[in-house]
């Protein structure tokens, strides 16, 4: 019996500024480890070394978690831009079309912060490039120069649909979650079903319309801390419930732990 295996999409780094490497925060591990009960599996996104088909046959759940570089503007239509900032097109290669085969398929998909933006896209949906710069918002980009638990604190209330997914998961109809994130969801996809906004309106929960599986996303950061939250453990629950579900269904139930 072996427990789920979730694959996490890496992102692009260096250490010490030069030695380039994938790399996943160990808090997103420790939650899927500890909270959700499967196996953290950290994948290096680069569509010359595998395809979308053969992670998905390798793994039964995907988390996309947060990173820095922003998906490029030419998903969605836009043009590329100064303020645009950086990318990982490799990552949006196998991220994009990994959030589409899962909503077609079922397979269980939890998007954080870049992935949130990256299951918004990827069904159509449009970013702005820097949500601050709209009128009535507040900047929800991460406090510089702080202790890290303090830039992973809360910063707002979100408001839930009442009786939707998000408010049954955490039973509340408003939460209080983090913020580390200068884009946002513009124009949601036709099959993107928002249910979470923060008071100047910016979107915080999603999930996709008549997807077969898990497709919940949040524009927080629900790692942190996922075992204590009283938000982020329900959410984390959740999806282990999903992917372990998904795993039973395909390997048959006495050979998932
Ligand atoms: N680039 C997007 C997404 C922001 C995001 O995921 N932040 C987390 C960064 C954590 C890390 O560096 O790994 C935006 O700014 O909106």
């Amino acid at each position: 019996m072996t427990r789920p295996i979730v694959g996490i999409i890496g992102n692009t780094g260096l250490i010490n500024d030069r030695y380039p490497v994938h790399e996943v925060g160990t808090m997103v591990c420790d939650a899927v480890a500890e909270v959700s009960g499967c196996i953290p599996m950290i994948i290096p996104p680069d569509p010359c070394w595998m395809t979308v088909a053969e992670l998905m046959e390798t793994c039964d759940g995907f988390l996309l978690p947060g990173g820095r570089p922003n998906v490029h503007p030419s998903e969605y239509g836009d043009e590329e831009t100064e303020a645009h900032g950086t990318f990982d097109r490799k990552r949006d290669a196998i991220a994009l079309e990994l959030v589409r085969a899962c909503v077609a398929t079922g397979q269980p998909v939890f998007g954080i912060c870049r992935g949130f933006q990256e299951i918004a896209v990827a069904m159509g949906s449009t970013l702005h490039p820097e949500i601050r710069e709209l009128p009535g918002r507040r900047n929800h980009r991460m406090p510089v120069d702080v202790p890290l638990d303090e830039g992973f604190s809360n910063r707002h209330l979100v408001q839930l649909t009442p009786g939707g997914r998000f408010a049954r998961i955490f039973g509340a109809e408003e939460v209080e979650t983090n913020s580390l994130h200068g884009q946002g969801i513009m124009i949601p996809g036709p099959r993107i079903v928002v249910e979470g906004r923060t008071e100047d309106g910016t979107m915080e929960a999603i999930y996709v319309k008549d997807a077969p599986g898990f497709t919940m996303a949040v524009q927080w950061h629900p790692e942190h801390r996922a075992a204590q939250d009283p938000v982020s453990r329900p959410l984390f629950e959740a999806f282990g419930h999903a992917v372990r579900s998904w795993a039973m269904a395909r390997r048959g139930a006495a050979k998932v732990a």
